[in-house]
């Protein structure tokens, strides 16, 4: 999958104040957070923030958050767009009420509900203009474990205590992992991924998910979620063959050609929480410790990116500090659209942790996020093969329209020759992968040939990076040196492979270009330059000399006329007309030549390009050279460190 660099564009970030709620009114709190009148701000104490939306409470109506904040993301995924909703605050505040994963109040106006409504009406628009597949995911994180929700095979929610447990791992079945691909791509491994086809099915996943999670009770909230949710829609766009091209078999100019997968994260966080204030004990402080340790995490991710001067320095952004930063890489500081929702509490015993909680936000409103399209790397290369051939095409027909050159048409021949073989291999290379990783025969039927051979490529790609990819593993509570040695170790293999891919790759480019530059080359487009030229020049002295001779008849009929009318014997009018046929004739051939003479130039100019393109990527490949280098020389320095590190350590030991 290659994605297009994309606009920066920061994480948005909007307030949502929940109503005070009933043990609030029991206890006489009283509502302590203001909301600036048509303004998105809010007052707590002597703090004043200003986010981009502020919703509930005397800000704009919870019902509008889902049209100004997430109708953009839905929209976005439809045209290749990561997007993400966090929602974050302390416990209770009403994170799982607005996100609508709490799988009992059914509220159609929570943000999952919505979103499928957005989605489905959009997928109903354009069901006949592309083939359309979603599939949904739903996952949570549940002491720094991560656990799918929709496992077929689960038993079930289990009871432990006064806590739902969620399904325990199937004894065999692989832990989900989470891994990295080359281009940074953050993927789990071993969750379960299910197509849906209508709304209804969508949602009694999201049900059965939601029902899974872990959940109990504090003195905070009956039913607490004590894990982080993370439901994903995933929606996977190909345009249907017949929208590609029109009926003259030409491609359609409107219509995107491009197979699009893209994936929209609903996050609702474990809440913030203190032991003091939840009464948590025994297994509840534990659970406290962990969502407090990721969600500790979180904000240093948060800090570190959302500090301008550490991001310019280029400063170590922890994400591998816990689970879920991890999982939410790309969506902090990555490729993704992202929104968070902070949810707080009015009631002034909140105080503290709604001030912390617009903290955390507004830090977070400075994160920067750089948005991409994620197509299929074949589709590019397909369309700008085609692109090419269309040039090629076109050259052909305005050789053959202008009075022909041999050695004009031979080359076009070849060149698109080569382009058929180029292809060829292309595809074949494709089915080896399709027959290696078995893809299902419906995509064949489905999409056609040449796509289920993008798609073959895109599962084999991505399978095979899994190959080279970092494995996750539950590193426990105590936290070990090795573990960090191995990780780094880990990253070294995948930075260099990576590189050494990204290398590869630029190779073949050069090799490519260069042997087009071969075929401009193979041109003497010089010679052939100054061919034209003579030629061109030869005609206009033939042109001219049939020309006095013309003149030369004509002066001689008026002599001959001596005034008078005369009529002008046969041979003499038979030859001026023969002479006005080869004017015309040496005029078109003239023509003819200025417009090869022209494409010439334009095949010149081709060469230019293509000579600066092939500079380019030199020099990338001097930069990728150098950051091989550079990487593997730092690895070494480390690594050596490391080695007397522990020299010490193990002399020490001795002395012991
Ligand atoms: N906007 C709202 N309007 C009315 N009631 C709300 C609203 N938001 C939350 N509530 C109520 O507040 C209580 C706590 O909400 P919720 O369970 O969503 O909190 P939470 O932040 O997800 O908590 P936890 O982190 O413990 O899971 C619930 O009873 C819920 O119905």
């Amino acid at each position: 999958m290659t994605m297009e660099s994309g606009e920066d564009c920061s994480v948005k970030v909007a307030v949502h104040i929940r109503p005070l709620i009933g043990d609030e009114k029991l206890q006489g709190c009283k509502d302590c957070v203001t909301v600036v009148p048509r303004q998105p701000q809010v007052q707590i104490g002597t703090h004043s923030f200003t986010f981009d939306h502020v919703y509930g409470s005397t800000g704009s109506p919870s019902s509008s958050m889902f049209d100004e904040l997430v109708a953009p993301l839905v929209d976005g995924l439809f045209q290749g767009y990561n997007g993400t909703v966090l929602a974050y605050g302390q416990t209770g505040s009403g994170k799982t009420y607005t996100m609508g994963t709490g799988g009992r109040d059914g509220s159609q106006n929570s943000i999952i509900p919505q979103v499928m409504n957005a989605l489905f009406h959009k997928v109903k628009k354009l069901k006949h203009q592309a083939e359309l597949q979603l599939r949904v995911s739903f996952i949570e994180i549940l002491k720094e474990e991560v656990k799918d929700l929709l496992d077929p095979g689960s038993p079930g929610k289990a009871e432990s205590g006064n806590v739902h447990v969620a399904k325990l791992a199937i004894p065999g079945k692989p832990p989900i992992q989470i891994r990295e691909g080359s281009n940074g791509v953050i993927t789990l491994v071993g969750s379960t991924e299910i197509d849906v086809q209508t709304q209804k099915e969508m949602a009694a996943y999201l049900e059965l998910g939601s029902f899974s999670r872990a959940t109990g009770s504090t003195n905070m909230n009956n039913q607490s979620s004590r894990s982080h949710a993370i439901f994903t829609i995933t929606l996977e766009q190909m345009p249907k063959p017949s929208q590609i091209f029109s009926v003259d078999g030409m491609p359609n100019e409107d219509m995107f050609e491009d197979y699009l997968c893209a994936k929209l994260h609903l996050v609702d966080l474990a809440g913030s929480e203190r032991a003091k204030r939840t009464g948590s004990d025994g297994l509840r402080f534990k659970e406290g410790v962990h969502i407090n340790r990721g969600l500790l995490a979180l904000g240093n991710v948060i800090s570190a990116l959302g500090d301008e001067k550490k991001r310019k320095d280029g400063a170590h952004v922890p994400y591998r500090d816990s689970k879920l930063t991890r999982l939410l890489q790309d969506s902090l500081g990555g490729n993704s659209r992202t929104v968070m929702i902070a949810c707080i509490s009015p009631a002034d015993i909140n105080a503290e942790e709604t001030l912390n909680t617009l903290k955390y936000a507004n830090r977070a409103r400075n994160i920067q996020n750089k948005p991409i399209v994620n197509r299929n790397p074949m589709s590019n290369e397909m369309q700008r093969m085609r692109q090419q051939l269309d040039y090629l095409q076109a050259e052909l027909l305005c050789a053959r329209g202008g009075g022909t050159s041999n050695d004009e048409v031979q080359y076009l021949k070849e060149r698109i020759l080569w382009l058929e073989t180029t292809n060829e291999d292309l595809c074949r290379e494709l089915d080896e992968y399709r027959s290696r990783f078995s893809l299902p025969e419906h995509y064949t039927t489905k999409y056609g040939t040449d796509i289920a051979r993008i798609e073959g490529l895109k599962r084999s790609l991505s399978m095979e990076l899994f190959e080279y990819q970092m494995v996750d593993s539950p590193k426990g509570d105590n936290y070990k040196e090795t573990d960090e040695e191995a990780d780094k170790e880990w990253e070294h293999t995948i930075l260099q492979d990576t590189m050494g891919r990204e290398l590869n790759e630029l190779n073949k480019r050069l090799q490519q270009k260069e042997f087009e530059m071969k075929t401009f080359g193979g041109l003497e487009s010089n010679a052939l330059k100054q061919h034209f030229g003579k030629k061109l020049m030869e005609l206009e002295d033939e042109k001219r000399s049939v020309q006095q001779e013309r003149d030369r008849l004509l002066d001689e009929v008026e002599s001959l006329a001596d005034g008078h009318f005369l009529k002008l014997p046969d041979t003499h009018a038979h030859k001026l007309k023969s002479l006005e046929a080869q004017i015309l004739d040496l005029k078109k051939k003239q023509e003819s030549q200025v417009q090869l003479l022209k494409q010439k130039q334009r095949s010149e100019e081709a060469a230019k390009k293509l000579q600066e393109e092939i500079q380019s990527i030199k020099a990338q490949k001097v930069q990728l050279q150098n950051r091989i280098k550079q990487e593997a020389e730092l690895f070494r320095q480390w690594k050596a460190s490391r080695e007397k590190e522990l020299l010490q350590l193990r002399k020490e030991g001795q002395k012991k």
